[in-house]
C-alpha cells in the first residue's frame, strides 16, 4: 500500500477570521454551532457559509434510532472479509472502494462505500454480499438518507431566506428533484499501523478536496482526525461529536452564491488508536441542471459573475478528470 504523510498540523493562524474568534480553546477554534431547534438561526447560518463553509449542528431531529442502525449495518459491512467486501467494488463509481479514492491515482487509508441516492439506483450489485438480509442495510441507508435530504433542505431554505433569495426552495429543490445527482458514502478508517503515525506525521485518511456539490452532510464517531482549512496552509482541528451533524459547502453553492459561500477545504488525518466510521450525504442537483450565481445575488447583473455558467454534467465530468486536491473551480471561473 502506498502511504502517504504529512508533517504535523501546527495550529497557528494568521487569519483575521481566527485570531478574532473567542475560542476557550485555541487548539479547538470556533467552528460555528447552530441550534436547528431555534426559531430564527438563518442569519448564524449565512455567516457561517460566509465565513468557514463549515458548521456544527446539534438538535437536529433526526431519530437516534436511524443513525445507530446505519452504523451497525455499516460496520456489520466493513467487519467482514475484504474478500467478501471487494464483491461489492470497485468503485465505478458506485460500490466498495480500498484505497484508492477516484479514478485518478489518489489514495488514502480508507475503505468505502459510495452510493446514488437515486431511487432507481440498483443495489443488486451489493445484495451479494450484504449478508443474509441485503434488505437491513438496504433500508437502513434509504431511512437515513431520506432524514438527510430532509435537512439539508431545511437548512438550504434557511440558507435562501437569509440572503434574501426568493423564493426559498431555489437550493433546495435542485436536492427534491426527482433526478437530484446527489449520493451518499459511508468511508471506515482502520487504526493504521503505529509506524505510520511516528514523529508527528498522521497518515493520511482522506486527503484534501472540496466537495463538488452543493452542500454536504457528515456524522462520524467519536473518532478524531477532520480538519477543515479556510486560509491556505493551516488546518483546524473539528473535534469529532457523535450526537451531531458537520455541514459543509460544496463548490456548487460557492458559485450559485457567486464565491459569498465557501466551499471548504477538509481532509482526515487517520490515528493508529481508534478506527473512524463516518456517514456522508452529498446534495447534488440532476445532471442537466445549470450552475451559475444566482440573478438576485448580483449587484450589476451578468458583468459580477465570477464564474461561467456550467451544467452539472459538465462539472462532474471535469471533477472526475481532477485529482482530490485539485481547485477543480478554476476551469470555471471567469478572467478578470
Ligand atoms: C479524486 C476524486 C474522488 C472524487 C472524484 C475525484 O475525481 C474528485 C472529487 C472527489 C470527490 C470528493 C467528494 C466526494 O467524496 C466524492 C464522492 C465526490 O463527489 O467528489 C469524491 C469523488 C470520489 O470519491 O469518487
Ligand atoms: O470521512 C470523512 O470524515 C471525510 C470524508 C470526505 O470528506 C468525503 O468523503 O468527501
Ligand atoms: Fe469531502
Amino acid at each position: 500500500m502506498v502511504i502517504l504523510s504529512m508533517p504535523a498540523v501546527n495550529e497557528q493562524f494568521s487569519s483575521s477570521i481566527i485570531k478574532n474568534c473567542k475560542s476557550p480553546s485555541s487548539f479547538f477554534p470556533c467552528i460555528p454551532l447552530i441550534d436547528l431547534s431555534k426559531p430564527d438561526t438563518k442569519n448564524q447560518l449565512v455567516k457561517a457559509c460566509e465565513e468557514f463553509g463549515f458548521f456544527k449542528v446539534v438538535n437536529h431531529g433526526v431519530p437516534m434510532e436511524f443513525i445507530t442502525k446505519l452504523e451497525s449495518e455499516a460496520i456489520k459491512f466493513f467487519s467482514s472479509p475484504l474478500i467478501q467486501k471487494e464483491k461489492a467494488g470497485p468503485p465505478d463509481p458506485f460500490g466498495y472502494g480500498s484505497k484508492k479514492i477516484g479514478p485518478n491515482g489518489d489514495v488514502g487509508w480508507v475503505e468505502y462505500i459510495l452510493l446514488s441516492t437515486n431511487p432507481d439506483f440498483n443495489y443488486q450489485k451489493f445484495a451479494s454480499i450484504l449478508g443474509v438480509n441485503p434488505q437491513d442495510i438496504r433500508d437502513a441507508v434509504n431511512d437515513y438518507v431520506s432524514e438527510m435530504k430532509k435537512m439539508a433542505c431545511e437548512i438550504l431554505e434557511m440558507l435562501a431566506e437569509g440572503l434574501k433569495i426568493h423564493p426559498r426552495n431555489v437550493f433546495s429543490k435542485l436536492l427534491m428533484d426527482e433526478q437530484s445527482d446527489s449520493l451518499f458514502r459511508l468511508n471506515h478508517y482502520p487504526p493504521c499501523p503505529p509506524d505510520q503515525e511516528f514523529n508527528g506525521r498522521n497518515l493520511i485518511g482522506f486527503g484534501e478536496h472540496t466537495d463538488p456539490q452543493i452542500i454536504s452532510l457528515l456524522r462520524s464517531n467519536n473518532t478524531s482526525g477532520l480538519q477543515i482549512s479556510i486560509v491556505d496552509g493551516h488546518w483546524i482541528s473539528v473535534p469529532p461529536d457523535q450526537n451531531s451533524f458537520f455541514i459543509n459547502v460544496g463548490d456548487s453553492l460557492q458559485v450559485m452564491t457567486n464565491g459569498r459561500f465557501k466551499s471548504v477545504k477538509h481532509r482526515f488525518l487517520a490515528n493508529s488508536v481508534k478506527s473512524r466510521l463516518s456517514m456522508i450525504y452529498f446534495g447534488g442537483p440532476p445532471l442537466s441542471e445549470k450552475i451559475g450565481p444566482l440573478a438576485s445575488l448580483l449587484m450589476k447583473g451578468e458583468q459580477d459573475s465570477l464564474y461561467k455558467e456550467f451544467t452539472w454534467f459538465e462539472y462532474k465530468k471535469s471533477a472526475y478528470k481532477s485529482r482530490l486536491a485539485d481547485n477543480r473551480l478554476v476551469l470555471f471561473q471567469k478572467l478578470v
